[in-house]
């Protein structure tokens, strides 16, 4: 019997499922987001970070004892290898910090006592080193490329208000604090979007966890996926500089000129992102906290304009996603905006290590380990395949 073809030209694996997950699972017309089972409004509600990462790469929540134990080894993990601070230290100032973050996996890697055992429980102990080790890897640069000292962990801190300190240099007060950890919450996983399945990929040919995860730092980069919240922030920061007052005739023009707006579109939801939905409110608390409530409104104001044009255009269901008030909320903390995509990766550590283990112990059910699909060859060059070859010296381009 001839071998089945399943057609999928053009349209970028949308709607094509690759592979099962039980890690977590979205639906993108009723704006429904769980992680194990979990509702997303739930974890961010009554969750922590840790407690969230514990489920992913679990399948259960802890018991106190558990959750005790493994943010017990999330300090103990938290400190950088002196060797990987100090090549930071060569780096050239100007380095983005995706492109340093990325950059740090490996040397990561280097430091892991437990690489090489491709068991269960090392590949758990690598995804808590990385999960620990993520946002120190952002304070150190984020330090070093300002030419400062780097900071030590403090151990008083809670995963996310370490984070803060170790970048921003500032003790947070509980509030603050407690929202960066629901960033965190809500930004933890999101099935295979495109970082996930570059991490899955990766490790499907049997490659390490950190190679995983340097492929999820740079796919999570790009201004089309992680990378669109500080898109988000050049924006919004542009339209104050620009003292815009008309936002209904910025998006016109905008879209007139056939850019997108940033923050906004999803490949999966045709509705709102449920994680927008919180972080809208978040922003707003902290804009009223901080006194900066002109960034979540002048974002709400785009919010209502784009969607309202885009609906005139013909394009239903473009919506404000994760990135779109996640900008505002990171800006108000302190965060710049070159900064903002890292905190998105020091987040989708846990969902990006979860899927890894997901990739490398699930059973197989029919699924081949190595991803491989395949393209049609469009060449057309000599009859698509006959061109002879000519030495160098006899080659024209007539
Ligand atoms: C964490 C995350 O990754 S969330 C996504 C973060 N990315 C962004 O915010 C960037 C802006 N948004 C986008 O570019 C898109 O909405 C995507 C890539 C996220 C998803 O888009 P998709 O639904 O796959 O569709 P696609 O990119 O083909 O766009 C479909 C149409 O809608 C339009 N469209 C989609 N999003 C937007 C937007 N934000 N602004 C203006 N137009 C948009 C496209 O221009 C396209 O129009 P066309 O058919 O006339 O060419
Ligand atoms: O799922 C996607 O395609 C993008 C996204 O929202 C995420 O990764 O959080």
């Amino acid at each position: 019997m001839a071998e089945q073809t399943v057609r999928t030209k053009n349209v970028g694996l949308r709607g094509i499922t690759v592979a099962d997950t039980k890690i977590s699972y979205i639906d993108g017309e009723r704006g429904v987001l769980i992680y194990r089972g979990y509702r997303i409004e739930d974890l961010a509600l009554r969750s922590t970070f840790p407690e969230t990462a514990y489920l992913l790469l679990h399948e259960f929540l802890p018991s106190p004892e558990e959750l005790q134990a493994f943010e017990a080894k999330l300090r103990e993990f938290r400190a950088l290898p002196g060797f990987v601070i100090e090549a930071m230290k060569a780096w050239p100032r100007g380095a983005h910090p995706m492109d340093a973050l990325q950059a740090s996996i490996p040397l990561l890697a280097m430091d892991d006592p437990d690489l090489g055992d491709e068991s269960r429980e090392a590949n758990v102990t690598m995804a808590l080193r990385l999960i620990a080790r993520l946002p120190a890897v952002v304070g150190a640069w984020h330090r070093i490329r300002q030419g400062l000292d780097v900071l030590p962990p403090d151990d008083a801190l809670s995963h996310a208000g370490n984070f803060l300190w170790q970048v921003l240099g500032k003790k947070p007060d509980e509030e603050t604090a407690r929202i960066m950890d629901v960033c965190l919450i809500l930004h933890a996983d999101h099935t295979f979007n495109a970082s996930t399945f570059a991490c899955r990929e990766v490790v499907s040919t049997r490659a390490h966890m950190y190679a995983g995860v340097a492929a999820g730092v740079g796919a999570l980069s790009g201004e089309l996926h992680g990378g669109a919240n500080a898109r988000v922030m050049e924006m919004l920061q542009k339209i104050d500089r620009d003292g815009v007052t008309d936002i209904a005739a910025w998006v016109r023009d905008r879209l007139d000129r056939k850019e997108r707006i940033m923050g906004m579109g999803h490949a999966v939801y045709k509705t709102l992102d449920p994680r927008a939905r919180i972080l809208k409110e978040l922003a707003f608390q902290l804009g009223e906290k901080t006194g900066q409530t002109k960034w979540p409104e002048m974002t709400a104001a785009i919010e209502e304009a784009a969607m309202a044009e885009l609906e005139k255009r013909g394009k239903k269901g473009i919506q404000p996603n994760v990135d779109f008030y996640s900008a505002s909320v990171y800006h108000i903390l302190g965060f710049p905006g070159d900064l903002m995509t890292c905190i998105f990766a020091v987040s989708r550590i846990a969902g990006w290590c979860a899927h890894i283990i997901e990739e490398k112990f699930a059973e197989a059910q029919g699924k081949p380990a190595l991803y491989r699909p395949k393209a049609e060859y469009v060449g057309d060059y000599c009859g698509r395949m006959d061109c002879e070859y000519v030495p160098p010296e006899k080659r024209g381009r007539d």
